[in-house]
């Protein structure tokens, strides 16, 4: 494989390796960008926690998570040279001291790539703990994981406390949404296809609906869940940066800041949502017992360690609204939760109906065209189209059907695996491109339409409406489109064959 110039060597230090996001996701993607061949021969990566533990131990943890969570039978050529990188540095991150523990693993002339795979809470003291032992300079790049903060108040200490170490171009936020390929795709179809160019705004466009179901609960993460919420947890990071995606203007260019100066644009234009109109504009959930897939599953309030009072919402639909000359008087919709009847997560782009119906069905039964995004799984790109019914008929009239051209990824691309969204954000922050990483501008900007939301829920002291589980949400959530002769895009899951 030929290295671009820019493909430089790296140490790659892991804060929180024993964690289950590094053994899950971080340690299976570096392995996954060995075997591909993207990781530059002198890279190296080291694995920093709290426990005492030899390297040849820590080589031992990390081939026994890659066994667990890569999915696949390890291939023993590919580890033989990821084995090689590997070292492991004992650091109890709250004590400045113990950084130096570091210094004989990483090497000043090449870049450092620090990935804080650890609560949030600490992340100010890993930048001091590094800054004492004198190891931060330009080439330093840091990266953080999401939530960054609980509101916009907290979300600008953490940012206050890394912005007095590392400059911004230095920090890459991560929304593992922005490494998905099809989310990705947002970008290529909107700005290569002059079909979607000339038709992406108010004059085309009646409405778009944003759905990111899940299937799961909240996976024995009670403690994190009840106080974030699924507005937390999924609508400030996820839903608004797919929004921002899809409602932007044409970057310039593709570097980041060209990217990130739109997306914050659509953020600023997002109509504030307070005690005003949070009843008409919004639906909060909470699942009860039910049948996901077939399995019984205990309601929210049922989960271990759960208390039985909680009012945090499971599930949020959101009618959104973008103050701006492309989106006026076009609504987004969003719609995410757990528990649902199965995991999607689609764009759904509703076009408007023709002024004027030449044909013999009445103006109803001439749908509109809709393009459906699938962005997982069965990832692909669906558009509904009228076409006619090929023959011939005594009455002469032409008969139509609806149709759909649709590309699916597994097919047209069937011999490429689609990569997980950690690989390709960790390939990014090695080849220092922030584009796919959030700025701190975004963050707060979405903390600001967030909180006037959950501020208004709290005001309101009404618990969310309950929804069983394995259905779509709360009746309310049909009653938000319904109000405006909408409904919601009913997904259909391929099987897997
Ligand atoms: N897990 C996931 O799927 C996702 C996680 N995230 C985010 O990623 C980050 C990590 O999450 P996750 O892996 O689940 O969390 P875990 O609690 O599983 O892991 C955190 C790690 O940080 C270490 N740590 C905490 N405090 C210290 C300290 N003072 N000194 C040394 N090590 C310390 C812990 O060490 P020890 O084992 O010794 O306690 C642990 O290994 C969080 O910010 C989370 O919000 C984001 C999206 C998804
Ligand atoms: O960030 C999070 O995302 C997951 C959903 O991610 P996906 O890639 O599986 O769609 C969600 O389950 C989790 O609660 C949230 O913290």
């Amino acid at each position: 494989m030929v290295m671009d110039s820019s493909f430089e060597a790296c140490d790659f230090v892991l804060f929180g390796t024993k964690g289950d996001l590094s053994r899950r996701k971080l340690l299976p993607s570096m392995y996954q960008l060995e075997k591909a061949g993207l990781l530059h021969a002198e890279t190296t990566i080291v694995g920093v926690a709290r426990q005492t533990l030899s390297d040849e131990e820590y080589v031992e943890e990390v081939r026994k998570s890659l066994e667990e969570f890569s999915g696949e039978t390890i291939c023993e050529a590919t580890w033989e040279t990821f084995k090689a990188r590997l070292s492991y540095a004992q650091v109890d991150m709250k004590e400045i001291a113990s950084y130096s523990s570091l210094e004989s693993h990483v090497n000043p002339d090449r870049v450092m790539v620090c990935y804080l795979a650890t609560p949030p809470s600490i992340y100010g003291d890993i930048c001091r703990g590094l800054h004492g032992c004198n190891i931060i300079d330009s080439s330093v790049r840091l990266v953080l994981e999401k939530p960054i903060g609980h509101d916009l108040e907290s979300s600008k200490v953490i940012n206050e406390q890394v912005a007095e170490y590392f400059g911004e171009s230095q920090i890459y936020r991560i929304d593992h949404y922005l490494g998905k390929e099809t989310v990705l795709n947002l970008i290529a179809l909107r700005f290569a296809n002059s079909i979607f160019t000339t038709n992406w705004d108010h004059n085309c466009i009646d409405h778009v609906q944003i759905s990111v179901a899940e299937s799961v609960g909240i996976e024995g993460r009670w403690g994190y869940f009840d106080d974030a919420g699924q507005m937390r947890d999924m609508v400030q990071n996820h839903l608004l940066q797919i929004l921002s995606l899809v409602a932007m203007e044409p970057p310039a260019n593709l570097d980041a800041d060209s990217i990130r100066d739109e997306k914050l644009k659509v953020l600023k234009a997002l109509r504030p949502i307070n005690a005003t109109n949070v009843n008409d504009v919004t639906v909060r959930g909470q699942y009860t017992s039910g049948f996901v897939k077939g399995k019984e599953v205990p309601g929210y309030l049922e989960e271990d360690d759960a208390n039985t009072v909680s009012k945090t919402e499971t599930f949020v639909a959101i009618k959104a609204e973008i103050d701006n000359w492309r989106w006026a008087g076009v609504p987004f919709y969003l719609r995410t939760g757990k528990r649902l009847p199965t995991k999607v997560s689609e764009v759904v782009i509703y076009f408007k109906r023709q002024p004027h119906n030449l044909f013999t069905a009445s103006f109803n039964d001439l749908p509109p065209n809709k393009l459906v995004i699938r962005l997982q799984p069965d990832e692909g790109v669906e558009i509904t189209v009228m076409n006619k019914v090929p023959g011939l008929t005594s009455s002469g009239a032409m008969d139509l059907q609806k149709s759909k051209l649709n590309l699916s990824f597994s097919e047209e691309f069937s011999d490429d695996r689609i990569p997980d969204a950690y690989e390709k954000l960790l390939l990014e922050v090695m080849l220092g491109n922030q584009a796919l990483f959030v700025r701190r501008d975004e963050i707060e900007q979405a903390w600001t339409w967030v909180d006037s939301i959950l501020a208004a829920w709290r005001n309101t002291n009404e618990p969310p409406e309950p929804y069983q589980a394995g259905t779509w949400g709360p009746v309310a959530s049909i009653g938000l489109l319904a109000r405006a002769n909408r409904s919601w895009y009913e997904s259909k899951v391929k099987k897997k064959k």
